[in-house]
Parts: C-alpha cells; structure tokens; sequence
C-alpha cells in the first residue's frame, strides 16, 4: 500500500514538473494556485519582516505588554485583508500600517517575488492605507492566450496581456490618440491589425493611411471607409477629415442651442451627449509610418506643412467629435521636422516595441517616466509584440499583444463588410480594392 502511495505520488510530481515546463498555463491551475496559497497562507508575515515591510510595533503596546509581564512585541506585520487566485497567479489586499506607503511595497517587488517563489510581483495602491499586490504565477507574455471573456464596450478593445496577467485595453474614449513606435520588425504592425479586427464588428467607420503602398492595410480595404496609400491623397483625406469635424462641431453646437432653451436639458460637449438619432459614427484613423507623411527632403515643403497642420488639428479638436487617431512610426521626434512635437503633446497614448535607441524610447515616454524608457530599451530581440504602454499619470506597464495573422484581420473585415458607414465628405477616397493584375517586377536581362 505505501508503495503504490509513493509511486502514485512521484507520478504526480513528475506530472507537476512537466506541466511547469511544457504548460505553464494548466500547470498554474492544477498545482500551482494551491500550492502559492499554501505558501502565502504559511509564510505571509516571515516574508513580510524579511522584506522589510513591518513596523515597530507602538509604544503602547509593548507598554501594556511589559505591565502584563507577556512578550514585549518587536514588529507589526501588514494585515492580509484576503487573497484571491486569478487565471495567472495571486492577488493580495493588504491593509498598511499608518507610517507605510505604496513606495516601499513597489520597492520591495523583487524580494517579495523571490520570497513568494513566484514569477513576478507588483503593486498599487487602491485607496489610502489599502494597496493589492500581484503575484504573477509563470512568465504570461511567453505565450499569450487572452482570456475568453474580456470586456467588451464601443471603442474599448482588448488589446494585449499585461505582464501581470490582467488585460490591456485601447480604450478610445479615455485615450483618444496614441503613438506606437518600435524598431523593424518588432510587431507594430500585429499591434495594428489586433486592433482594426476587434474594431472591425463595432459601429465604427475605419480611415486608413498607409504610404508603404497600402501592404499593411490593402487586404483590410473592404471594412474600410477610406484608404489611401500615398502622400497627396493623405493630405487631401485629413482635411475632409477636419471638414467632417467641422460639421460634427456644427451638430453639437445646433443641439447646444436647442438645449439651453431646455430647462434641465443636457448641454451636449461632445458627441456622446447627443441623442442617439444626431449622434455621428465615430472615426477611427489608422496612419501607418509617420515618417512617409511627415518627412521630407525640402525645407519648405508645402504638402507636408498641410498634412502636419492637419494632424495637429485633428489631434486638439478631434475627441469630442468622435475622431481618433493611431498613428505608427519606427520613430517620432524632431527629426520628422516642425510641428511634430506639438502633435506629440497631443498623442496621450504612448506605446513602444523594442527599440535600438534610448533617444526613441524618450521620445516616447521622457515625459511620463525614466523607468519605462529603461524598460523598452530592455525589451528582448526575440519577445516580438511585447511594449511598454506609459500612461500620463507617469504609470507604465509592460504588455504583449496575441498574435493576429492577417488572414484573421482580413477574415473580420470582409466579415464585417456591410458596416461600412457612409460618411459623405470620404466618399471620394473609396477603399484600395481594384487592384490591377500581379507580376513580377521586370528584371534587367544579364549582359
Ligand atoms: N505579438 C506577436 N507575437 C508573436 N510574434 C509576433 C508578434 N508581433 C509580431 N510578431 C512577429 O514579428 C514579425 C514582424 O512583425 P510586424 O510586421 O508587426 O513588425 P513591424 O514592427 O510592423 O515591422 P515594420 O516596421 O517592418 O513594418 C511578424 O511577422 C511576426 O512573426
């Protein structure tokens, strides 16, 4: 019998170890949530005073202990208000004692992950006293599954898993412009199609400019309102961008002037407070490669003076009529000439893929936090599709987004064909669709 125990359960240990290897994933929720609550349950305050993260205990207890003649106490650990398992590890509300604040938790991380025995900690405070840490159980951006429930809203996509195992969103309304920089090849390009097939079910209309001859967004042309692929029409398409603006200004102020004469009526500011019959669809703007737009080999060179102006004022008005921006680039500085970093100021979301350069990275995120700018320069070669999304707060995290094939992106836009917004002003700069017959570039014949 104590043999068929032992060899019971060394077959369950070499099964635990091999699904520690080969699935971390079920290994997590067969073995590993069990075993990480045991081991928080057990060790909590050890780890706590090992980390550092106790307090002397008051002068009024060890007081009233010494007159009881008990056990003078040293420390006081931080209460455990609970823990929760999740899909990728734990999480732990912590109540901090009045003298604690959520720097030295954060500081701590790296002694608590290896404490803890787990993959990763971090943590936030949640309101003041009260901070969550997160205990990553495995490495969850080694292969990103999101999870099959996400949230789901108009113009909040799920677009990445975030090292701690919760879900990143692009979330238009609360971030209406972003900029993604990245080195070649490092996956801006998935990040682009993630987020046009997500959107491509939503009411929404889907603006692209791709001047690397529409290779990126060509084969998503059929969910598209407007798609061009060089520089002269983009310029032409941003300002019956703004001319569309203008008139979805026009709507807000017309419904403005209803209103005010409305006791107790709404008073709309943006689209979003205008009844649902006036309300505009809304506009998102895909730019891939800024560089091709915004570059350029004449001092004063009057088309792309145009375009820059453009994208300045759809970045400052844009918002509250509906329009957003996502714009692309390898990178995003001075370099791409004037005005680029006004629009800049304008572009609150920051995302970046690895790159070969500190300069890039702070061009992005100098003005947010010195860490994250470390953090994407640390981003390794073969992690492609991993960034560093920085926030305005001066918060940052490090994220992965799933792998969409363009097959996928292509499957969801011709899917979603037939919603299509018709939206006057863009009619002319109908979609790439009528491609002319395939051949192979001419060759020059050897001599
Ligand atoms: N999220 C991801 N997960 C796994 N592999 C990825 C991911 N994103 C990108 N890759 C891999 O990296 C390759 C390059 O990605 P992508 O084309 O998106 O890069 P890019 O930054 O757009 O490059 P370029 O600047 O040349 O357009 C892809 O073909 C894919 O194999």
């Amino acid at each position: 019998m104590a043999k068929l125990l032992l060899i019971a359960l060394a077959v369950l240990v070499a099964l635990a170890l091999l699904l520690r290897w080969r699935r971390p994933v079920w290994y997590w929720l067969s073995f590993g949530i069990v075993l990480a609550v045991v081991r928080v349950r057990f060790r909590y305050a050890a780890v706590m005073e090992a980390c550092h993260l106790t307090v002397p205990a008051s002068r009024m207890r060890r007081a009233l202990a010494r007159w009881m003649k008990k056990p003078v106490p040293q420390q006081r650990v931080p209460r455990l208000l609970w823990i929760r398992p999740t899909r990728t590890g734990l999480r732990l509300r912590i109540r901090m004692w009045p003298g604690q604040d959520a720097f030295e938790f954060a500081a701590a991380s790296d002694r608590l992950r290896h404490s803890f025995g787990v993959h990763q900690v971090t943590s936030r405070e949640i309101k003041p006293g009260v901070i969550e840490i997160a205990l990553t159980g495995y490495d969850v951006l080694k292969r990103v599954q999101m999870p099959a429930t996400t949230e789901r809203d108009l113009l909040k996509i799920p677009l990445a898993l975030v090292e701690d195992g919760s879900v990143h969103y692009r979330d238009y309304r609360q971030v209406p412009h972003s900029i993604t920089v990245g080195a070649i090849g490092t996956g801006k390009s998935v990040t682009q199609r993630t987020l046009i097939k997500e959107l491509a079910s939503q009411p929404v209309a889907l603006v692209g400019i791709d001047c690397k001859k529409g290779v990126e967004l060509g084969p998503l042309a059929r969910r598209f309102s407007a798609l061009v692929d060089n520089p002269d029409d983009a310029a032409d398409l941003l300002e019956a961008l703004i001319a569309r603006m203008e008139v979805i200004y026009d709507v807000i102020r017309r419904a403005q002037r209803i209103s005010a004469d409305t006791p107790d009526a709404e008073i709309a500011a943006n689209i979003w407070d205008l009844p649902e019959d006036l309300r505009p669809v809304p506009i998102v703007v895909t730019i891939d490669e800024i560089a091709e737009l915004a570059l350029s080999t004449k001092k004063n060179d009057p088309r792309r003076d145009r375009i820059v102006k453009a994208l300045v004022r759809l970045a400052q008005l844009g918002r509250a009529a509906g329009i957003f921006l996502d714009i692309y680039g390898q990178r995003f500085g001075s370099e791409l000439g004037d005005g680029i970093t006004m629009l800049r100021a304008q572009l609150t979301g920051r995302m970046v893929h690895r790159v070969n350069d500190e300069s890039t990275a702070k061009m992005a995120f100098g003005d947010i936090s010195p860490h994250a700018v470390f953090a994407a320069i640390q981003i390794p070669n073969e992690r492609r599709g991993m960034a560093v999304v920085g926030y305005s707060t001066g918060e940052w995290v490090r994220i992965r987004t799933p792998h969409t094939t363009m097959r996928q992106a292509v499957a969801a836009c011709n899917k979603y064909a037939h919603l299509v917004p018709d939206i006057p002003e863009l009619a002319r700069f109908g979609p790439l669709l009528d491609l002319a017959p395939v051949r192979a570039p001419a060759v020059a014949e050897a001599a």
